[in-house]
C-alpha cells in the first residue's frame, strides 16, 4: 500500500490552535452537523454508564407508571460524554416534547419566564450549562422547580408588583461540567443526579462500531480499538477520529479501516496512541527534556512551548494529568515516571528529596 504522500495533504490547518484539535471535548461545527444522525435514540441503544442508565430507566419507569412527568434530573460530567444525548432519550423514554437552552442564552429572569410559561405538560426542558445562569434567573428556577410556578415581576421601584404564574407540571434536565459549581440550592432541587464518566476503550468500540454501521464505513475490531485508545474517553473524540480516519481509508486505502490505516491515519493527525495531540506533546517535551521532568512553573512552561499560560492549564494540562502523566504541585508541575516512558525516555534518577 502506498502511504508516501499522505502528510503533504491532509494535515492542513490541523490542529495547531485549540479550537481547532481534533481531540477537543467540545462541539465544533461539522460535529454538529453529523451528530444528530449518531445520537442513540433511547436507552438501550446508549453505550456504557451502565449505573447511570439502570437508574435512570427506574426513575423514569416509574413517573410513567404513576402516569406523572419524571423528577428534575441532574447529568454532570465532561464535554462529549453524552449529556445532550441522553436529555433527549429522557425525554423520548417519557414521550415527550423537548426544549433545548443554555444557561448563557438565558441572562434574565424575564428570559427564562418566557420558556417556561410556554411550556406544555410534561415537556422536558433540557438546561445545558446551567451553572452559567444569571442569578435571578436561578432564583426563579427554584420556585419553578419545585412549586411549578413563578412571580413575574411587573413595574419597577416600590410599584412593581409580583403577578404568580401558574406552570404545567414539567421535567428539567440540567447539564454541567461539574456538580460543585452548583449552588446547593439549586443541587438539591433535582431529584436524581447522575454524574457521568469518561468511557473504558471497549465502550467506545462499540460507539464507533455502532457509528460506523450508521455511516456505512466498513470498521475491522482492530480498528476500532485503534481510534478508541486514542479517543480520551470521549465519545464525541472517537466519533469525529473516526470520520478522520474513514476519509483516510478512502483516499489512501481501499476504504476499510483496519489497524494499519487507523494507526496510519491518526499519526498523520498527530493523535498519538494515547490520544495526545501536538500540543500536549510539547508541553510534555519541555517537562522533560528542558526541565529535567520538573518541577517548573506554568508560565515557564508556557513560554517554554510557545503558548499563553492559560492554553498549558486549560487545555493540555487536564488530559496530562488525567492520564497521571503530569502532576500539578505547589512547588510547580512535575511529570510523572509513566511520561518518560510514554515519550519513550530514561527518568533520571533522583535522590531522597527529588533532587537529581
Ligand atoms: N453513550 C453513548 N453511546 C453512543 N453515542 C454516544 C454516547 N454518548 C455520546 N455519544 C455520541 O457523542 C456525541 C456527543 O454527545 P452529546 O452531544 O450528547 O455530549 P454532551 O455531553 O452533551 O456534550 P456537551 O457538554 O459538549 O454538550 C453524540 O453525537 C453521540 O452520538
Amino acid at each position: 500500500m502506498n502511504w508516501d504522500d499522505t502528510a503533504s495533504d491532509t494535515t492542513q490547518g490541523q490542529p495547531g490552535a485549540p479550537g481547532e484539535r481534533l481531540v477537543a471535548p467540545s462541539a465544533d461545527r461539522e460535529d454538529q452537523a453529523v451528530e444528530a444522525a449518531l445520537r442513540p435514540k433511547d436507552l438501550a441503544e446508549f453505550v456504557g454508564q451502565e449505573r447511570v442508565r439502570e437508574q435512570l430507566s427506574l426513575v423514569l419507569r416509574a413517573a410513567r407508571q404513576r402516569g406523572a412527568s419524571a423528577d428534575h434530573v441532574l447529568l454532570s460530567g465532561a464535554p462529549g460524554l453524552g449529556k445532550t444525548t441522553l436529555s433527549m432519550i429522557i425525554a423520548a423514554e417519557m414521550n415527550a416534547p423537548i426544549r433545548i437552552t443554555s444557561g448563557p442564552a438565558i441572562q434574565h429572569a424575564g428570559d427564562l419566564a418566557a420558556i417556561l410559561s410556554s411550556l406544555t405538560e410534561g415537556e422536558v426542558l433540557f438546561l445545558d450549562e446551567i451553572h452559567r445562569m444569571s442569578r435571578p434567573a436561578e432564583e426563579m428556577l427554584y420556585m419553578a422547580m419545585e412549586d411549578f410556578r413563578v412571580d413575574v415581576i411587573v413595574g419597577k421601584g416600590p410599584g412593581a408588583t409580583a403577578i404568580p404564574l401558574e406552570l404545567p407540571p414539567f421535567t428539567l434536565v440540567g447539564a454541567t461540567t461539574r456538580a460543585g459549581l452548583l449552588p446547593p440550592p439549586l443541587r438539591d432541587r433535582f431529584g436524581f443526579t447522575a454524574h457521568m464518566e469518561f468511557y473504558a476503550p471497549a465502550e467506545l468500540e462499540r460507539v464507533l462500531h455502532r457509528s460506523a454501521r450508521l455511516l456505512d464505513v466498513p470498521l475491522e475490531a482492530e480498528g476500532a480499538a485503534e481510534i478508541a485508545g486514542r479517543s480520551r474517553g470521549t465519545p464525541r473524540i472517537a466519533n469525529r477520529l473516526l470520520r478522520r480516519v474513514r476519509d483516510f481509508a478512502q483516499v489512501k486505502a481501499d476504504g476499510v479501516i483496519t489497524k494499519e490505516v487507523a494507526a496510519r491515519a491518526l499519526d498523520i493527525y498527530e493523535v498519538d496512541a494515547r490520544g495526545l495531540d501536538r500540543l500536549d506533546r510539547a508541553v510534555l517535551e519541555a517537562l522533560l527534556k528542558l526541565f529535567g521532568g520538573g518541577p517548573v512553573g506554568l508560565s515557564t512552561l508556557a513560554v517554554a512551548v510557545g503558548e499563553e499560560s492559560e492554553t498549558v492549564e486549560e487545555v493540555a494540562e487536564p488530559f496530562l494529568v488525567r492520564e497521571g502523566l503530569l502532576a500539578r504541585t505547589p512547588r510547580g508541575r512535575i511529570a510523572t515516571p509513566a511520561a518518560w516512558a510514554h515519550l519513550g525516555l530514561a527518568a533520571p534518577q533522583r535522590g531522597l528529596f527529588g533532587q537529581p
